[in-house]
């Protein structure tokens, strides 16, 4: 199996606004299978549009101007994302690659117990499976995302915002994906409860060997719980490297700002287990 899990090679976003935008600018990168890549950078430098170009999920204003992105499979089979049409797209998206936005707590339904709603994931996808499988299945995930498979005929409004956050993180588990983008998926929440879920996808990513994409300004906490990071300044990428080294080594100008611009709380990384 490639190390690899995706390359991305010379890709370009622009919105077709007046003026346009230029949100990315000819990001190459490759992500390796089973890391955590950490994206940071400044509101409004492109990190949104480029981890949503990358699985063709942006709409009109936004053109992809440039570039190409190769998922490298696990059964061994290159997959040219570019190339999928609609229904291949639709299957990858979901087999694949899975997301958590921000505030994705919210995205639950009210009114519906969460066990239906993760059971709801496996109709839609997994169509073969009998009920009492699914049943299992959701059971399992609850227990794996620590909220308890006792838990599931609660409403979102019976959990507290950590709890909903680890349903949204085991329903974009729930079909083993080869890779899951974050998109500052823990903001909403109290430190500690984010510190505790982070901890845990750190750990899930061993055992299940997915590879994250972590997108936050929370450069700090990408330290703590990245294996390498990307600094992304007005669209481009102007730093890449383990976290270890971004810490101690910067290279990059912008880098060094904006890690000068965070007081060292703790003076030591590591909180997580990496
Ligand atoms: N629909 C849109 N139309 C026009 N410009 C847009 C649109 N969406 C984003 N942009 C612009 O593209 C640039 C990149 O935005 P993007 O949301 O990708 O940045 P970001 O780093 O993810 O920011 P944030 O951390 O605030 O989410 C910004 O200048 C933004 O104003």
């Amino acid at each position: 199996m490639r190390d690899a899990l995706l390359s991305v090679h010379d890709f370009s976003v622009t919105y077709d606004v007046d003026p346009p935008v230029e949100a990315v600018k000819h990001v190459t990168l490759e992500l390796r299978r089973g890391e955590i890549l950490g994206l940071a950078g400044e509101s409004g430098c492109g990190k949104t549009t480029l981890a949503y170009g990358v699985q063709r999920l942006l709409k009109a204003p936004a053109v992809i101007t440039s570039g190409s992105v190769v998922f490298h499979d696990a059964s061994g089979e290159d997959v040219e994302v570019d190339r999928l049409d609609a229904e291949q797209m639709r299957r990858f998206r979901w087999d694949k690659v899975s997301m958590v936005f921000q505030g994705a707590m919210n995205a639950l339904n009210p009114v519906a117990p969460i066990g239906a709603q993760l059971e709801d994931v496996f109709v839609v996808h997994r169509p073969q499976m009998s009920r009492a499988e699914r049943r299992e299945a959701v059971a399992e995930l609850l227990e794996i995302v620590k909220v308890g498979r006792q838990r599931a005929r609660s409403f979102p409004h019976e959990l507290s915002g950590g709890m909903r956050q680890r349903v949204m993180i085991a329903m974009a588990l729930a079909l083993r994906p080869q890779l899951m983008v974050m998109d500052e998926p823990t903001t909403a929440l109290d430190v500690l409860v984010q510190r505790e879920i982070l901890r845990q996808i750190s750990q899930l990513r061993h055992e299940f060997g997915f590879t994250v994409v972590f997108i936050t300004h929370d450069l700090p906490l990408l330290l703590e719980i990245s294996d390498r990071i990307a600094i992304m300044r007005e669209g481009e990428i102007v730093e890449l490297d383990t976290a270890e080294r971004i810490w101690t080594n910067p290279q990059d100008d912008y880098t060094k700002t904006l890690l000068s611009s965070f007081p060292r709380l703790t003076g030591e990384r590591g909180v997580v287990v990496r």
